[in-house]
């Protein structure tokens, strides 16, 4: 189980710190393995912020983060490297988790090494791997800009799943993929939640994809989250004007 109880961030703005925007107030939520937590809201409202609190790529200025029972809020960078494996992100824009120096299977080899897999493996695994996220091996020693948007995520699913998280932040995954390359990419991660039991946050603007990937649904305002439910509830019965605004204004862009 990850948790997440009353967590904040305040952001400090200007000179001195003496502007300052609150992010995420208070926020708590429990994300089971196995279950895909949906997380939706205004531009604006801390969906990101919340996310990249729960991997701890921020600090929280209150707050808690358990993982699977154990406090990691106030683990140094190198105590948390343990847990780093177990929980893993990704972004909207793939290319910025790659390095544009490297070639995909250079980026995916340094989460090999990094996991101390003996180099005699490297290729069973990559096989396995890449064969579970639809990664051609053909296009492997290729650079980040030689290959497609959706290949590259990709590969940057090939590489996280090297290491076997037990649960995976998604921050807006597929927007900038076109529609055929992302309705596969959703349904391989649904099959990985499912199969291997992956614990999911996924936070999209897209209502409808959030709607048929997910089994609960956040829904955030200006840092808090002010509705909760499963996400049929959710979408068939909202209970704020908000979220009615935020359904409409969903089907106003399709
Ligand atoms: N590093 C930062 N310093 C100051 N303010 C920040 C910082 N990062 C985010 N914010 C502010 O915090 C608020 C929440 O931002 P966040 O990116 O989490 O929103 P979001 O819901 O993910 O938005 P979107 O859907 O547009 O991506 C915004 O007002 C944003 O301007």
């Amino acid at each position: 189980m990850l948790e997440l109880a009353g967590i904040s961030k305040i952001f400090r703005t200007c000179f001195m710190g003496r502007n300052q925007k609150v992010a995420v107030d208070c926020v708590s939520f429990r994300l089971k393995e196995g279950e895909i937590l949906g997380l939706v809201g205004e531009s604006g409202c801390g969906k990101s912020t919340l996310g990249r609190l729960a991997v701890r790529l921020l600090q929280p200025s209150g707050g808690c983060i358990f993982l699977d029972g154990k406090d990691v809020t106030e683990l140094s960078e190198r105590q948390f490297r343990e847990y780093r494996q177990k929980i893993q992100i990704i972004f909207q824009h793939p290319e910025s988790a790659l390095d544009p120096h490297f070639t995909l299977m250079d980026s995916i080899r340094e989460a090999f090494n990094r996991l101390s897999i003996p180099k005699s493996e490297h290729q069973t695994l990559l096989e396995q791997l890449a064969d579970e996220a639809n990664l051609p091996l053909d296009i492997i020693d290729r650079y980040p800009n030689q290959v497609s948007g959706g290949e590259i995520q990709r590969a940057v699913l090939t590489r996280v799943f090297a290491f076997k998280p037990s649960y995976l932040v998604l921050d807006e995954p597929t927007s900038m993929l076109d529609v055929s390359v992302q309705a596969h990419i959703l349904q391989l991660l649904k099959k990985k939640a499912r199969e291997d039991n992956m614990g999911m946050l996924f936070i999209s603007h897209d209502l409808e994809v959030v709607r048929a990937m997910c089994d609960r649904v956040l829904v955030m305002k200006e840092g808090r989250i002010i509705e909760e439910g499963t996400a049929d509830k959710i979408f068939t019965d909202p209970s704020t004007p908000y979220l009615h605004k935020l359904i409409a204004d969903c089907h106003d862009t399709i």
